[in-house]
């Protein structure tokens, strides 16, 4: 091969590694290989032996880091630097003024709350470094996850890549919604395999799944809600967290809402109760934040959950088993 020099190389490889990324996405997520694997491997190949000649030139989104064919045996670990915490759960009105009242006991005032859906599926962190995913995990037992890289690389709304070259971790949650859940139970049914109960255990079997092929099979969703590392940027409240959250690509829930105090609580968890067998994604319930983020902090948490939220649970869905 010529000799390239850094410069002509680095030029070479900004060109191939978009077009590499824009033909394993269609493979992956598409399901519509748009090139011929001769052509895909040849460019490929060319890509390996570039990066052979300059290693400094690889960059964590080039496709030889984004090994997706692999089977692991069984899931790398990976430790939660902050832990990932489970959430107080109240089932009532009066356990609702309870937790507002300690609150406001604590700061000295009514508080703000951004008030979402408790969604239900499964927790996911995903950790990006110069605006690229570099590591995507389970929630595990809080502390120890289970690193899912590559198939949340097969996720169609999570961004690979930010809108900004931000070193940050968002947390959210991965669902499948009511339709894919029926139309995978129907394809398993007619292959003679055992069903999933519910959309939760189908994400779930569907993101923890050793062959990320088989998760690129699925169609998962994410909602993603908080922001863990900022990289510099200047959010202060849980509402403007999820407004950062859709600027930066991801997939963010739009019915949040901002209360002073419990006013308003009230309707939103009436009317979502109301509402939540037509929506095509399953919901537990509603989660209470105290906005400010400075006061999350001051109030910080007990040894197992944070005291600035709180869950408000519905009774299970009558068609759940
Ligand atoms: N375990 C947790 O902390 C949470 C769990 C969930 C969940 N399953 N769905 C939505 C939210 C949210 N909107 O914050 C949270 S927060």
């Amino acid at each position: 091969m010529a000799d390239l020099t850094k410069e002509q190389a680095s030029q070479e490889l900004d060109k191939i590694r978009p077009q590499l990324n824009s033909w394993r996405d269609a493979y992956y997520t598409k399901d519509a290989p748009v090139v011929e694997d001769n052509v895909y491997d040849k460019l490929y190949n060319r890509l390996l032996e570039i990066e052979q000649m300059y290693p400094e030139l690889v960059t964590p989104d080039s496709p030889s880091q984004q090994v997706g064919d692999v089977t692991l045996p069984d899931f790398n670990k990976v430790t939660h630097d902050i832990p990932m915490l489970s959430m107080g759960d109240v089932f009532s009105e009066e356990e609702l003024a309870e937790f507002n009242d300690r609150i406001e006991k604590n700061v000295g005032h009514e508080v703000d709350y951004n008030v979402e859906l408790k969604i239900d599926g499964l927790s996911l962190s995903l950790i990006y470094e110069n605006g690229i995913l570099v590591q995507g995990s389970t929630r595990g037992n809080g502390t120890i996850g289970e690193n899912v890289t590559e198939n949340v690389k097969t996720i169609k709304d999570i961004p690979q890549k930010l809108s900004r070259p931000l070193s940050i971790e968002v947390r959210g949650e991965c669902f499948m919604s009511k339709k894919e859940f029926l139309r995978l139970n129907q394809e398993r049914e007619n292959e003679g395999q055992q069903v999933f109960a519910n959309p939760r255990n189908a994400a779930a079997g569907s993101l923890r799944q050793l062959d990320p092929k088989i998760t690129a099979s699925r169609k998962l969703d994410t909602f993603m809600y908080t922001i863990v590392t900022f990289d510099g940027m200047d959010v202060t409240t849980q509402h403007q967290a999820l407004e950062t959250l859709k600027e930066l690509g991801f997939n963010v829930n739009p019915t949040a809402q901002v209360t002073t105090g419990l006013k308003g609580v009230q309707n939103f968890i009436e009317h979502y109760g109301e509402v939540r067998d037509d929506l095509d994604y399953g919901i537990d319930g509603v989660v209470l934040k105290v906005d400010d983020l400075a006061l999350q902090q001051q109030l910080g948490n007990t040894v197992k959950v944070p005291r600035w939220e709180i869950a408000y649970k519905f009774p299970p869905e009558q068609s759940e088993t």
